[in-house]
């Protein structure tokens, strides 16, 4: 190899950063040479089967499942899973989200403590400028550097004629008015509105209404890539800045007003700010709008620290500083994930005004079907877990008479009748808590617990995907640098799109029919399991990928490709895969272990059915044990947030009587009444039996003070091991109840099929 042996040792230590394993690694660098990326596709397709033939897929064989993911680890870690801190001690009893600010916020207008203005204002004659008015101009004279924004009284007509051209849009959507209303009286908005439900033209409009630039602060290039690339198929000027923009003319162009939006993140704005006031004072910037503000919060669940810089756009560019102003530029902060808590830090740390328009909308999407099922999350419950979802999309294999590899599943799928059976409680074996994976690692790592906390650290930077800059998973597909040409509005292809079903009746009609064609996303924690599930579900015919921001660029473009394309049927995807994305008949998300929160849950699972149509949500988690936090090098306040999001999340999980979606639209601050979704496998299935527990109960009691009394207070030790007085101190403050029952099963034999859990 002699020159390339450096290169070849880079490129196999970076496959196995990325979860390969050594063997596979040093074969597809022997085939294919020093290229991480041709050395990836050539493992992905089957290490010496059909290297590199440009599809992402998996064509797997058995073997490769059975090496796939393994990491060169240390003995401890041999098990393959990743040791987790616990949770147990964290938990604190739930408090509900308080009210902001003493406003009540309502469907449609909340303006602090003011009573806004009816949308229309009194405006000079129109004086509308479209967009793309500078197509083809060298140098945009100074124009519409007024303080009026001259729309005149009937903008309602005029956006549904923009709308009509550009989008193929009927009207507007009401809270989208409404937030229009908000900059036309040149007032802050916050607009809080559910995953799909159109943010995005509340502050593209703008930029067709009046002619002036709108700025849109982004949180990841390949959204805005998207974003700039749909609006340049509708004919709307638009490009991004940043170090992912490859073009370096596009910053000057830009700045010159040759595009009517401009998408940035927030590192590259505070850059900006100079040539900003310029442009506001050359062609006019109407509005600097937020996109995913959630990322501003310290309690949000994406939060960036570049975030928190932004109340610069309230300094720089308000009438005070800058003569040529009559107003403040209006800012428009959006999400469709925010507490209560999360609205008043956004507010707060962009110094949005008193008076800032609050919109919001409800966050209930009428056709996701939320369930949750117990999962013991491991190699040896796919074949359960998946059965479905193999059924689904290899289903016509079977019909063709190919070969059914399904069939040595087929005795774990549930029938239909268990499809949404209750929370999953009654899937949980004795052997799941008995055989607790975090209990294994545990004891692995109790032996040497310095070395196992080290582990743990490093195990979490190498094994999963952390959001902290706008270049992160930074792989848009499709060439778009920064576009001011002109098309015909072109439809969204051939999939239909329709109104969600509203009222109860259409909800129940729902449940009666199958779900429709589409794909499915599945996420997990891990890189590892992104590789380990894609190339299972392979393995029986369906077409799927892994994704995860350590695999080659090349690959993940073919993944989006393919995904957008239909030809994928399954992603298998750590969270950085699908902000934003606008997919319109994803058919599934399925949670394969617990996110990081209820917000990145609901965030994650709106990527489902935005043509309307109905989509299931499945959280896949173990019920039988508290869920654990990767451990970090966080700050124990940020720890303890954390642990407090998770802990709001496993009451979602263990919920057996409260309708899933009544809990995540109430999580949000919105209320749902007497509502029911309908659709749930709480509504579907109502909660689990009552069982009568009085006899294990009493003998549970029975068992724990003859314990006790047995060998006194600080001299107890219910455990042989536990031997130091420190861990007989901390035995006592969380007494070990699994050993309890464990003793009771052993003394009663009638007891030995009890679940666990009472
Ligand atoms: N007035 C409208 N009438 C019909 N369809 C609309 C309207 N406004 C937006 N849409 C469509 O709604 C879909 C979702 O829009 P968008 O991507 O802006 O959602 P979003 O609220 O930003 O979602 P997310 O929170 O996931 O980013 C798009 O396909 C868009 O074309
Ligand atoms: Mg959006």
């Amino acid at each position: 190899m002699g020159g390339n042996d450096v290169s070849s040792d880079q490129v196999i230590k970076k496959l196995i950063e990325m979860g390969f394993e050594h063997s596979n690694a040093i074969e597809a660098v022997k085939a294919v040479g020093p290229s991480v990326d041709d050395a990836v596709e050539y493992v992905l397709n089957g290490c010496g089967r059909n290297p590199l033939s440009g599809t992402t897929s998996f064509q797997c064989s058995s073997r490769d499942v059975k090496n796939l993911g393994k990491r060169v680890m240390t003995s401890s870690q041999s098990n393959g899973e990743i040791r987790q801190s616990r949770i147990w001690e964290h938990f604190q009893p739930t408090s509900k989200p308080k009210r902001s600010r003493g406003n009540d916020v309502s469907d449609g207008v909340m303006s602090g403590s003011k009573v806004l203005p009816s949308p229309v204002e009194e405006h000079k004659e129109p004086n509308l400028l479209i967009d793309n008015q500078f197509e083809n101009v060298a140098e945009p004279s100074k124009v519409c550097c007024s303080e009026e924004l001259n729309i005149g009284t009937n903008w309602e007509s005029k956006v549904n004629g923009l709308l009509r051209k550009h989008f193929g849009y009927s009207s507007l959507k009401s809270f989208q008015k409404e937030a229009l209303a908000a900059l036309l009286a040149h007032e802050d908005c916050l607009v809080l509105a559910a995953t799909g439900s159109g943010k995005s033209l509340c502050f593209q409009i703008p930029a067709l209404l009046t002619g002036k630039v709108v700025v849109v602060v982004s949180p990841l290039i390949s959204l805005m890539h998207d974003q700039c690339l749909k609006l340049s198929e509708h004919g709307v000027s638009a490009c991004f800045l940043g170090s992912g923009q490859p073009d370096s003319s596009v910053e000057q162009k830009a700045m010159r007003g040759m595009y009517s939006i401009i998408y940035v993140c927030p590192e590259t704005i505070l850059r900006l700010i100079k040539p900003l006031q310029r442009l506001a004072e050359s062609r006019g910037i109407t509005l600097f709008a937020i996109d995913e503000a959630h990322c501003i919060s310290k309690w949000g669940h994406d939060f960036r620290p570049d975030y928190r810089r932004l109340s610069v756009l309230r300094e720089n560019f308000s009438a005070r500083n800058l003569k040529f102003l009559k107003y403040d530029i209006p800012i428009m902060a959006l999400t469709a994930t925010a507490t209560v808590q999360v609205r008043q830090d956004i507010l707060d740390s962009l110094c949005m005004s008193k008076e800032t328009k609050i919109v919001v909308t409800s966050f209930f999407r009428p056709n996701l079907r939320f369930s949750v099922k117990h999962s013991r999350k491991s190699v040896s419950s796919y074949g359960t877990d998946f059965c479905q979802l193999i059924d689904v999309y290899a289903r016509k294999k079977k019909v063709d008479g190919m070969k059914q590899p399904l069939v040595s599943h087929e005795s774990h799928c549930p029938s239909d009748s268990d499809k949404f059976s209750g929370s999953g409680f009654n899937d949980i074996q004795n052997s799941d808590i008995e055989e607790s994976d975090d209990e294994s690692s545990e004891k692995e790592n109790g032996s040497i617990p310095s070395r196992g906390r080290q582990m743990s650290v490093e195990y979490l930077e190498n094994e999963v995907d952390v959001f902290q800059s706008a270049e992160d998973w930074d792989v848009a597909y499709g060439e778009f640098s920064g576009q001011v040409h002109c098309e015909e509005w072109n439809s969204h292809g051939s999939i239909e799109k329709i109104d969600p079903p509203n009222k109860p009746e259409e909800r129940l009609r729902l449940l009666q029919e199958p779900l429709e064609q589409g794909p499915t996303i599945i996420y997990v924690s891990t890189r590892k399991e992104t590789l380990s599930i894609a190339k299972y579900l392979c393995k029986f015919g369906v077409k799927a990928a892994a994704y995860n921001a350590a695999l080659p660029k090349s690959h993940l473009r073919q993944v989006h490709k393919e995904f957008h394309e239909d030809s994928l049927q399954v992603v298998v995807a750590t969270m950085a895969f699908g902000m934003g994305i606008d997919k319109l008949n994803v058919r599934r998300i399925i949670h394969y272990g617990w996110p990081q929160s209820l917000e990145a849950y609901y965030q994650e699972a709106g990527r489902a059915g935005r043509d309307g149509k109905l989509a299931d949500c499945i959280l896949y988690v173990n019920l039988s044990r508290m869920p654990t936090l990767l451990p970090s090098k966080r700050s124990e306040d940020q720890a303890k947030r954390a642990y407090k999001m998770l802990s709001d999340f496993f009451r979602y999980g263990m919920n057996t009587s409260c309708c899933r979606a009544k809990i995540l639209v109430e999580y949000f601050g919105k209320d749902f009444g007497d509502k029911k979704c309908l659709l749930c496998d709480i509504c579907v299935d109502g909660p689990p039996k009552m069982l009568d527990l009085k006899e294990e109960a009493n003998i549970l009691m029975q068992m724990i003070a003859a314990r006790y009394a047995e060998s006194g207070f600080m001299d107890y030790s219910y455990d042989d091991s536990l031997c130091s007085d420190t861990e007989r101190r901390k035995f006592l403050v969380k007494p070990n109840l699994r050993a309890f029952v464990n003793k009771i099963r052993e003394q009663s034999q009638k007891f030995i099929t009890t679940d666990l859990l009472w």
